[in-house]
């Protein structure tokens, strides 16, 4: 079974094997938490999911680490203005580590609501500030780093390749640079260590041979994913948005430091987006996994709807899309509870299958290849056992689904309506079905009594 993948070092399709044995090493950038995820977010983590569980399809262990930044991660990308921490601090007047932990909390819980495996390590940029203060006194003594009034940086000039994993094109940028400079030299340096500000009190503030202060961004995952993982790892992924700056950055510093591009293949997702533009908390406008579930959604249809688009294409969230994510989920789960157990999967269809997640994650055909089940003429409980073996990648959950029993006030609903409709009272049945339903329920009239469904919601 062939798994390619495509590398955005190369720009190509990739057979992939692991660096060594059948253990792949597999780092993803995680969230800043000094705020809710939003689903754009979630899209990275759910594209970052079904490549582990395809990893593990093919037969290999993954060690899957993800950082939490809860330092460093500056509201511009420029390098200057405020820690986004600090500011999430000021906002709410709770203290900067509590932010932190609220909303790591708040993140994996969305994570385990999305039935995202959980990673062998979660790994806190504040807890490795030695290994970050180790790989820049390593740069600065081999000569990439210079000091400014602010902080430490590192100097771009000095790497002959940097921005490569962007194809940047650095003579361009230099001409039409309009980022803040402050004392840097080149618009590409970025800090890699930035003084606490005289007189203002940080937080989150560490003592460095340069002085005191806190680590820049991108040098906590170069120096976390080294730690874990070893200087040569087998997959490092995230948004796209990380292609230009954090991921160029991270590359930059390691290979200052160990000579390789720290990953031997760089994968991204491409981004949900809301109207024309990427879903964005800097931009404001978002929805959070629980906007979701409070407008009737369950997080699994949100899982579902990712697995409609490749992972590389972007996906436009829409409410309809939704909706239609929950009833398919839906007729999956029902065709699950209908099918009996016992049965062998069938080795064809997971053929097919995994060809299609083996050719660079390709869900939405694989997922095409599990409706052709559905729908196709194989003994019922061979299609239980068939799709259930692809759960293991699709992640839907689908063996533990139970369907929920009404509550006893749609009981009572339903049985007053079959008395209505014993009396002839049709309007007043009609009325009752209405009411039902408008409280999520579905009432499908059965042979002998019937029978109670909880709808997905249509829309917002
Ligand atoms: N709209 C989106 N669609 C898909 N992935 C996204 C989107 N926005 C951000 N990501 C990814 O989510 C992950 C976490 O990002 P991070 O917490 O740094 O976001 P942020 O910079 O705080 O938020 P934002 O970019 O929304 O202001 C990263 O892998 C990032 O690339
Ligand atoms: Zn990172």
């Amino acid at each position: 079974m062939a798994l390619q993948l495509y590398d955005s070092w190369t720009r190509s399709l990739r057979p992939f094997t692991p660096i060594s044995g059948d253990t792949v090493g597999m780092y993803c950038c995680g969230p800043t938490v000094y705020d809710y995820a939003h689903i754009g977010n979630l899209r990275s983590y759910v594209f970052e999911d079904l490549l582990r569980r395809t990893l593990a399809w093919h037969g290999y262990a993954v060690r899957h680490v993800v950082n939490i930044t809860d330092v460093g991660h500056l509201v511009s990308d420029g390098d200057d203005g405020e820690d986004k921490m600090e500011k999430g601090s000021r906002r709410s007047g709770e203290s900067a580590w509590d932010i932190a932990a609220r909303y790591s909390r708040a993140f994996q819980d969305d994570w385990a609501a999305l039935n995202l495996l959980p990673p062998a390590l979660w790994c806190r940029a504040s807890e490795h500030i030695d290994a970050q203060i180790a790989d820049v006194a390593t740069m600065a003594e081999r000569g990439y780093v210079y000091r400014t009034a602010d902080g430490l940086y590192f100097d771009t000039a000095r790497q002959p390749d940097y921005g490569y994993l962007a194809r940047l094109d650095r003579s361009g940028l230099a001409a039409g640079a309009r980022v803040a400079m402050g004392g840097k030299r080149s618009a590409t340096d970025f800090a890699l260590w930035k003084f606490s500000p005289p007189g203002i009190k940080r937080q989150m503030e560490w003592d460095s041979p340069w002085g005191r202060g806190f680590p820049g961004w991108h040098i906590e995952c170069s120096a976390m994913a080294a730690r874990h993982l070893g200087t040569w790892f087998d997959i490092h992924c995230g948004g796209e948005d990380h292609v230009a700056v954090h991921h160029s950055n991270e590359i930059a510093q390691h290979q200052a430091c160990h000579g390789n591009r720290l990953a031997n293949f760089w994968l991204h997702g491409a981004f949900l987006t809301l109207g024309e533009d990427k879903m964005s908390k800097s931009a404001g406008d978002f929805l959070r996994l629980q906007t979701l579930v409070d407008a009737g959604h369950e997080p699994l249809a949100y899982r579902y709807l990712c697995l409609t688009a490749h992972y590389r294409s972007p996906l436009a969230f829409d409410w309809d899309a939704l909706a239609g994510a929950a009833s398919a989920l839906q007729r999956l789960r029902d065709a699950v509870q209908r099918w009996p157990q016992g049965g062998t999967a069938d080795a064809a269809t997971l053929a097919a299958f995994g060809a299609e997640i083996g050719d660079d994650l390709n869900l939405p055909r694989a997922l095409a290849v599990a409706w052709r089940l559905v729908r196709g003429e194989l003994a019922d409980d061979t299609k239980r056992a068939t799709l259930l073996a692809m759960d293991a990648v699709l992640g839907l959950d689908l063996a533990a689904w139970q369907p929920q029993a009404a509550p006893p006030d749609i009981v009572a609903l339903a049985a007053a309506r079959q008395q209505a409709r014993a009396d002839k009272r049709w309007a007043d049945a009609d009325a009752l079905r209405t009411r039902i339903e408008a409280a999520g329920w579905q009432l499908e009239d059965g042979a002998d009594r019937p029978r109670l469904t909880r709808r997905a919601r249509a829309g917002h």
